[in-house]
């Protein structure tokens, strides 16, 4: 039995193997398909790029936009949402890349540089604390004690940061931008340059507000503190108080047992300096910080000016590789040749390694600091990445500009992405405030829910419009204006504000919108604005008022609105328009006219007159 049972098992063992080989094949093969259904792309891309990226010709993208209901040009770049249902009609899944990541991608800063090509680097130090404590005073005093005048006669010239020697021959560099506002508006941009953070703390003082800050942003961006207990020359100093202070924040100092190093100092003596540095040092090693000094340099912009003799001068600093005079240095959308190249101490040097900072020339722009900076290795190059930034700033300027609108809807509605519509309605009366809203609420569909996130009475304002902006909401005014900083934060904000003197003209637009049916219509167009200086009341004619053409201009047979207090009070038409004694048919900006409103004599001082025509809009959907 075992013996004829043996081979059998040995087939069927076989046979098991060969099928999960297969088995896994199948998968492989099909993972494979589906991997290549995964269409990775940037949410930029046109409908062009998208066609080879599909391997489909563009006729056929923009044949299924249009029955999609998108009517979209050859290099028109469509957002996420068309992308992932224009793929999806062609079998494929979107996986987005950020822009950015994509650019980026093509910048090698040493990150994945070998183990063994890493030397020991400097530390990069910034002095934080309370005002007066004493940071300029110990930056100073390392300054004057610690940098290597050289030939070129002492200290010359400040630039942002410098490195100093221990005595012992170890270097540290200091940035020479003191307060933790510098060092989180760094860190704003993304720059992380900072690797142990010195707290100044005055001995005769306490721990005040600003150093909780300074400590607080220390913490938050994980770089190690060592305490300065400054002016302990000082009659009233007392570090043991300080000690306690720290003690009930939780930041227990090393002599009594915790982590923190903590250091007594005088900047006046210079007592207790040495001893300051030779703890930073300690922290540094902890980090074990590294770089490869044998790679093309990066690092960060610390400072930068026009400078009137030699341009734009930049104080960068290397933190990883060696930067060399001639390297191209690419920086945000900037990028240039280095002319000339001097350290710290202002004499010219031909290269710098990890750590140094450098002041450079050669840049065509100021970046900003924080900014990194990157050599490449071609200026072909350079300036391909520099155009993409400069193109990716441009498009995600636009981006976050697009808020919604009434025509916007029926496009997002067709692509399937348009779930909620976020409305603010200002109006004149509370009872029309709150009969507009209602009836706006009533319009949500079982697809579409409007929500009203904001009703007032009063003049549509800048708060409005921020709110909007934050919560992607249009605007509904009734009998209402906004004011002329609001109109200009909504042209900036792109915000749409539909102004209406008729609810039930409110919630019809709204109502086609929603539909996706917004006819071609009928829209104002303001033209100008004008201000009531004068008021003469004039029997048989009526009230005429000495007016003031504030912006644009007044027609004759323009429509008329009377606004006070941001409040329409009468929409008409005008039955009078005169410049001096004439009759004129137009006035512009920058003049005064006289006007009566027919069937209106109740124009007062102060009034704003507006001055519209009717447009036919296009709507594009
Ligand atoms: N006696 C003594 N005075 C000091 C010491 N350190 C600073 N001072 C004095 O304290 C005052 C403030 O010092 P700064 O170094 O300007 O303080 P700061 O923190 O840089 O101040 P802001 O830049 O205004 O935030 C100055 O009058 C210094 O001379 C010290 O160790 N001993």
């Amino acid at each position: 039995m075992l013996g004829s049972n043996k081979p059998n098992r040995g087939a069927k063992a076989r046979e098991d193997r060969r099928r999960n080989r297969a088995e896994r094949e199948e998968q492989r093969l099909l993972a494979e398909q589906e991997d290549a259904k995964v269409l990775k792309v940037t949410e930029f891309v046109s409908a062009n790029d998208l066609s080879s990226l599909m391997d489909v010709s563009v006729n056929e993208v923009i044949s299924v936009c249009m029955s999609l209901g998108m009517f979209v040009s050859i290099n028109q770049r469509l957002d996420a949402e068309a992308i992932t249902v224009i793929a999806d009609e062609f079998g494929y899944d979107v996986q987005f890349v950020s822009a950015e990541e994509e650019v980026e991608a093509g910048i090698d800063d040493g990150q994945n540089d070998a183990q063994e090509d890493l030397e020991s680097r400097a530390p990069i130090v910034t002095i934080m604390g309370h005002v007066d404590h004493g940071k300029t005073s110990l930056l100073d005093y390392i300054r004057r004690t610690r940098v290597a005048a050289g030939e070129a006669g002492g200290i010359t010239q400040h630039i942002g940061a410098y490195s100093v020697t221990t005595e012992d021959g170890r270097m540290i560099t200091f940035l020479d931008t003191p307060g933790h506002e510098a060092f989180t508006a760094m860190r704003a941009r993304g720059a992380k340059v900072t690797d142990v953070v010195i707290i100044v703390i005055a001995a005769d003082d306490s721990v005040m507000p600003q150093t909780r800050e300074a400590i607080n942003h220390a913490q938050v961006a994980g770089v190690p503190i060592v305490f300065a207990f400054s002016k302990v020359d000082k009659p009233g100093a007392n570090a043991e108080k300080i000690r306690e202070e720290l003690a009930q924040m939780n930041l227990l100092v090393e002599d009594w047992g915790g982590k923190y190093q903590a250091q007594e100092i005088s900047s006046k003596s210079g007592m207790g300096i040495d001893d300051l540095l030779e703890k930073v040092l300690l922290e540094a090693e902890l980090l074990d910080l590294k770089a490869n000094p044998n790679r093309r340099a990066n690092g960060t912009v610390i400072e930068a000016s026009l400078d009137k003799g030699r341009g734009y001068v930049s104080t960068i600093l290397v933190q990883n590789g060696t930067l060399k005079v001639g390297d191209i240095v690419l920086v945000g959308a900037h990028y240039g040749r280095i002319r000339a190249m001097t350290d710290d101490v202002g004499q010219r040097i031909k290269e710098a390694g990890p750590s140094t900072p450098v002041q450079i020339l050669g840049l065509p722009g100021a970046p900003q600091a924080g900014d990194k900076f990157n050599v490449m290795e071609t200026e072909r190059e350079a300036r391909e990445i520099a155009n993409k930034r400069e193109q990716l700033v441009r498009e995600q300027t636009m981006r976050t500009r697009k808020h919604i609108t009434l025509e916007e809807i029926g496009r997002r509605k067709a692509i399937g992405s348009f779930k909620e519509l976020n409305v603010i309605v200002k109006g004149d009366v509370d009872g029309s405030v709150e009969a507009l809203s209602d009836s706006l609420l009533q319009l949500s569909t079982e697809e579409v829910q409007v929500n009203i996130i904001h009703k007032a009475v009063g003049q549509i304002s800048e708060s409005d419009i921020l709110l909007a902006s934050a919560s992607d909401a249009i605007i509904v005014g009734f009998q209402v204006r906004p004011s002329a900083s609001a109109r200009r934060l909504a042209e900036q904000e792109q915000i749409e504000i539909r102004l209406y003197s008729i609810i039930y003209d409110a919630i019809n637009e709204v109502k086609d919108a929603m539909e996706g049916m917004l006819a071609p219509t009928v829209e104002e167009v303001i033209v100008g604005n004008i201000e009531v200086r004068e008021v003469f009341k004039i029997s048989k004619i009526g009230t005429v008022a000495g007016c003031y053409v504030t912006e644009g201009l007044i027609k004759r047979n323009n429509k008329i609105r009377v606004i006070r207090d941001f409040i329409v009070v009468h929409t008409g038409e005008i039955s009078a328009l005169k410049r001096f004694k004439d009759d004129v048919n137009e006035v512009r900006s920058g003049y005064e006219c006289g006007l009566s409103v027919k069937n209106f004599n109740d124009i007062m001082v102060g009034d704003t007159i507006e001055s519209f025509e009717l447009k036919e809009v296009k709507r594009t959907l």
